[in-house]
């Protein structure tokens, strides 16, 4: 089993701009699984080398507990991307977070540049897929190298390269998220959904964490720590969920032919493999908070 197949909670993973120090401090006190110290797009041009270093040093902190840490550094085409690279992987965070990547080349040049730089092995890559040629791209992107262990969806820039609108229900990208989901699957990699922007609208996020979650994505990305709690739960297996998982293992434990019922339902093997997932994800968190 590829190790990015191993479970790890990812409900909700929130970036910060790591030029903001109340943000980067604000964090050590929030319940998410993971952070992005964002060096790329909500840091200006003129604050990104105290940036670069703000993150790097809120990794070497230890002071953010068990929550996965990651960098997103600027993109392959900027003056500041190789050097965030370099600093990053002597920081060796969880993971460096890169902004569109678009093809299975530029994931093996960011890998051997990770081993250049001596990343430590700990330090995965997470592509974020964000324009129409990564989502017609994506299995190979996804494919390219173990080290990439997670696809992050850019659903800003996929907006934007698409001359499309935010909507709800986000018709306009379904067909890129299932694009990238189908990648995801395939390979045995994480994918995380995009974000989502109207801070203050709770309903139109909720709703958006319950899509995300239906498709098959394994958290969101957030930006404001009033939607960490939202993604945590909608991403979280509910008590009915877990309930159903161990009385579908129950059934399925007793039978004596290859298939039963539980609850009136058919149970197949398949059935099985699905309620032992809800189960380990459901430990894998009750592991986390414990
Ligand atoms: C969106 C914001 C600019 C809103 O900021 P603000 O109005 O200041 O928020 P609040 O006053 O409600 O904040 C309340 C407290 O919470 C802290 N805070 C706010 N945001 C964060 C955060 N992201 N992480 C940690 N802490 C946060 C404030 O400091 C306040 O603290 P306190 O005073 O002590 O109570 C702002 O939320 C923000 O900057 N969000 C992150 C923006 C960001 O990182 N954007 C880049 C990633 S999105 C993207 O680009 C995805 C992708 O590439 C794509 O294409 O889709
Ligand atoms: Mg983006």
């Amino acid at each position: 089993m590829p190790e990015s197949a191993q479970f790890r909670p990812r409900r909700s993973v929130l970036y910060m701009p790591s030029s903001n120090a109340k943000a980067l401090e604000k964090a050590k006190t929030l319940p998410v699984d993971g952070i992005i110290f964002d060096l790329e797009d909500a840091v200006a041009p003129d604050d990104k080398l105290t940036a670069r270093d703000a993150a790097c040093a809120a990794v070497r902190s230890g002071e953010y507990g068990r929550r996965e840490l990651t960098i997103r550094i600027n993109g392959a085409d900027t003056e500041w991307h190789a050097d965030d690279l370099a600093a990053v992987c002597a920081a060796g965070p969880d993971a460096v977070v890169v902004p569109k990547v678009d093809s299975a080349d530029a994931v093996l040049a960011l890998v051997d540049a990770m081993a250049r730089h001596d990343a430590p092995e700990h330090t995965k890559l997470w592509a974020m897929v964000e324009t129409p040629y990564a989502m017609l791209h994506a299995e190979e992107i996804a494919a390219a190298s173990e080290r990439l262990t997670v696809l992050v969806m850019g659903t800003n820039d996929l907006v934007k390269e698409l001359y499309a609108e935010h909507v709800p229900g986000r018709a306009p990208v379904l067909t890129g998220l299932s694009l990238a989901l189908l990648a995801a699957r395939a390979t045995g990699k994480v994918i995380i959904d995009g974000v989502y922007n109207d801070v203050k609208n709770v309903e139109g996020f909720l709703a958006e964490c319950e899509q995300g979650r239906q498709m098959g994505f394994d958290g969101k990305t957030l930006i404001h720590p009033g939607q960490v709690e939202g993604a945590n739960a909608a991403f979280a297996p509910n008590e009915k969920a877990v309930e159903d998982a161990r009385g579908i293992l129950s059934a399925w434990e007793s039978r004596t032919t290859g298939v039963v019922t539980y609850n009136g339902r058919m149970v197949e093997n398949l059935h099985v493999e699905s309620a032992q997932r809800t189960l380990s994800i459901h430990e894998a968190i009750e592991a986390l908070q414990g």
